[in-house]
C-alpha cells in the first residue's frame, strides 16, 4: 500500500484529508530519466507550441476551479480573497512568460556574419543565442502556495527557457501541489509533449528533496524558503562531482527607511500604511518590513501612535504552519526579552493554535549596531524599530546590514537632497528600492526585481519574480561557421522567426 501525507489544517491543528501519495527513490530516478529524454524534444519544441504550454497550464489551473481555492484555503488558513488573487497572480504570471516566449528576445540571439575580406584576417561566422541548461528541481515555498509553488515563478520560468522541472512539493500543501501538478499534466498530453517535462515528488523529510539535488541529471536548483534551507541546498550542489548553481531566495527584513520631512508632514499616516503592510498575509512575506529606520522627533512619535493603534486592534491571523508559528513565536520572544529592546505594541491575544500576535519593538541606534542578531529575520507579523539622531546616521546603519530584497522610502521634497547621497549604498544593499510604499506586493512585470545581495538570495545577479527570471535556466551556445542548414531557425538568414536580433552590433528584425 501507498503511504501517504496528510497536511495540518492550521486552524485546528487536525490533519486534512485525502492524502496525497509519498515518492520514493525510485520515483526520483524515474523522474530525472523522463526529464532527461523530455529535455532534447522539448528545447526544440517552436516558440509558439511553448507558449501555448504555459497557457494551457494557466488555462488548466482555473479549470481546477472551487476544488483548488478550497484546498489552498484548508492547507494554508488563507482566506479566499487571498487565494483566488493569488491564483490570477500565478495564472497572470504563466501567460506572461507565454509572451516573454513569444518575443524571442530571451534566444539573445546575436549574429557576427563572416568578413572573408577583413585584413589582416577574415573573421569567421559566429552566431550565438541561448538554450535551456537542463532539467531544473523548484522548491514549492510554504508561503504562497501558488505563486511561488508547483506552477509559481520559478517553474513558469524555467518552462519557458525549455527546461523540464521536477518540483519538490511543500510538505504544507501537498493537497494543492497535487491539484496543481494534474493542471500542468493535463496541459503536457493536451499540447502533445513528453510527459517527462514535468514531474514532482511529495515527501515529509528532507533526504528526496536533497536526492533530487544531487542528482547528476539536474542542472540548476531554485528555492523560496529558510536561510538554513537554501544554505543546504548551496552546499549539496556545490558538493556534486559536477556543481550547478541555486537560485535561493532566502531572508530579508526590508528596511523601512523614515525621513525627517515626510515623517513631520504624515508620521501617523505612514504608521498606518506600515502596519498594514506588516501583518498582510499574517507577516508571511519575504518582503514584510522587518526593520524601521527612523529620524528621532515628534514626526517618529506620530509614526508609533500611528503603527501601534493599528497593531493594537489587530486580529490575530493563522499562520501556515506549527512549525513557523512555532518559530514566530521564539523570535519575537527573544526580542521581547531582549535587555537593549522595549515593547511598543502587541496584537490581540491569539485565538487559535497557531495565531501570530503582531509585534512592534524599539531599539536605539548605538544597540542596534552592537547585536548582530538584532538584524535576523523573525518570519511573521513582527518589526524593530531603530530611533536613529538624523538622516546622516541611515549610512551606519545600511553600512552594518546584510543585503535585502527591498529598501523602502518614505521622503518629501526636502529629504531629496540626503537621499541623493544614500543611493549608491542603497543600490550596494538591495535588489528594490521603493519610495513612498512598502515592498509587500510584488509586481510581476519586466522591470522587476525580487532578488538582492545575500542573504535575500544566492545569486544577486537575478531574480525570481518578473521575466528576467527567465535568464537563471539560459546558457549561451555560439556556432561558428555552421552551415545554413544545420543552423537552428533563430540564427538564419532571413529572420524566418522574425525576432530581434544583434546583427554586427546593431539590433534589428531581418
Ligand atoms: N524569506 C522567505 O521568503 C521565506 C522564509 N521562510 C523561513 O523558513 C522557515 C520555515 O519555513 P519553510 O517554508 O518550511 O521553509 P524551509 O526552508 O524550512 O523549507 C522549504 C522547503 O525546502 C525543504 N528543505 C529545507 N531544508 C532542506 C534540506 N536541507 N535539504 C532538502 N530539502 C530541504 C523543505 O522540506 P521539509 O519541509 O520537508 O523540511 C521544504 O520543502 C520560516 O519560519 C521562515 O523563517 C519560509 C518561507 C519563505
Ligand atoms: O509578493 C510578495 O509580496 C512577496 C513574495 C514573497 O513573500 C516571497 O518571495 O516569498
Amino acid at each position: 500500500m501507498t503511504d501517504l501525507i496528510h497536511a495540518t489544517d492550521p486552524k485546528t491543528g487536525k490533519p486534512i484529508d485525502p492524502g496525497i501519495a509519498l515518492s520514493d527513490e525510485a520515483d526520483i530516478d524515474r523522474l530525472c530519466a523522463e526529464a532527461t529524454a523530455a529535455f532534447r524534444i522539448y528545447r526544440n519544441t517552436s516558440l509558439e507550441t511553448r507558449a501555448a504550454f504555459l497557457e494551457a497550464v494557466a488555462a488548466e489551473i482555473m479549470e481546477s476551479g472551487e476544488a483548488l481555492i478550497e484546498r489552498v484555503m484548508v492547507e494554508t488558513g488563507l482566506p479566499r480573497t487571498r487565494v483566488e488573487g493569488e491564483r490570477a497572480r500565478t495564472c497572470g504570471q504563466l501567460r506572461l512568460f507565454a509572451r516573454v516566449v513569444r518575443d524571442g528576445d530571451f534566444l539573445d540571439a546575436r549574429i557576427d556574419p563572416a568578413r572573408p575580406d577583413r585584413q589582416p584576417l577574415p573573421r569567421v561566422d559566429l552566431r550565438l543565442r541561448n538554450i535551456g541548461t537542463g532539467p531544473v528541481a523548484v522548491f514549492g515555498a510554504s508561503n504562497f502556495p501558488l505563486a511561488f509553488s508547483v506552477a509559481g515563478g520559478d517553474t513558469a520560468s524555467a518552462l519557458a527557457a525549455g527546461c523540464p522541472v521536477i518540483v519538490k512539493a511543500h510538505p504544507a500543501h501537498p493537497g494543492t501541489s497535487e491539484i496543481v501538478a494534474t493542471a500542468i499534466r493535463a496541459a503536457i498530453t493536451r499540447c502533445d509533449l513528453p510527459a517527462g517535462v514535468f514531474g514532482m515528488v511529495v515527501e515529509t523529510g528532507i533526504e528526496l528533496g536533497a536526492a533530487l539535488v544531487t542528482d547528476p541529471r539536474i542542472k540548476a536548483v531554485a528555492f523560496t524558503g529558510s536561510r538554513q534551507g537554501g544554505l543546504a541546498l548551496m552546499q549539496a550542489a556545490a558538493g556534486r562531482p559536477e556543481p550547478i548553481p541555486v537560485y535561493a531566495e532566502m531572508s530579508s527584513i526590508n528596511p523601512v527607511l523614515l525621513f525627517p520631512a515626510a515623517l513631520a508632514s504624515r508620521g501617523s499616516a505612514i504608521g498606518q500604511a506600515f502596519a498594514t503592510s506588516l501583518q498582510i498575509g499574517a507577516g508571511q512575506f519575504c518582503t514584510n518590513p522587518g526593520l524601521v529606520l527612523g529620524t528621532d522627533g515628534p514626526g517618529l512619535d506620530a509614526f508609533i501612535a500611528g503603527a501601534t493603534a493599528s497593531i493594537e486592534g489587530a486580529m490575530p491571523q493563522t499562520m501556515l504552519t506549527p512549525g513557523i508559528h512555532a518559530a514566530y513565536d521564539r523570535g519575537v520572544s527573544r526580542l521581547a526579552s531582549h535587555a537593549g529592546v522595549r515593547t511598543l505594541a502587541r496584537g490581540d491575544a491569539p485565538s487559535g493554535p497557531h495565531d501570530a500576535q503582531a509585534a512592534l519593538f524599539e531599539t536605539d541606534l548605538a544597540g542596534f549596531l552592537e547585536d548582530g542578531h538584532l538584524q535576523d529575520e523573525v518570519f511573521g507579523p513582527s518589526s524593530l524599530l531603530v530611533r536613529v539622531p538624523d538622516a546622516g546616521a541611515f549610512s551606519d546603519v545600511l553600512a552594518h546590514l546584510e543585503g535585502q530584497l527591498t529598501i523602502a522610502l518614505h521622503m518629501d521634497e526636502p529629504d531629496h537632497p540626503v537621499v541623493t547621497t544614500l543611493l549608491p549604498v542603497l543600490e550596494e544593499k538591495a535588489g528594490r528600492i521603493l519610495v513612498n510604499g512598502f515592498g509587500t506586493g510584488v509586481e510581476v512585470a519586466d522591470a522587476m526585481v525580487h532578488g538582492g545581495p545575500f542573504p535575500a538570495t544566492s545569486d544577486s545577479r537575478t531574480t525570481s519574480v518578473g521575466t528576467l527570471a527567465i535568464r537563471r535556466f539560459l546558457r549561451p551556445v555560439c556556432y561558428q561557421d555552421l552551415p545554413q542548414a544545420l543552423l537552428a531557425r533563430a540564427l538564419r538568414d532571413g529572420n524566418p522567426l522574425g525576432i530581434n536580433r544583434m546583427i554586427d552590433g546593431k539590433i534589428a528584425k531581418h
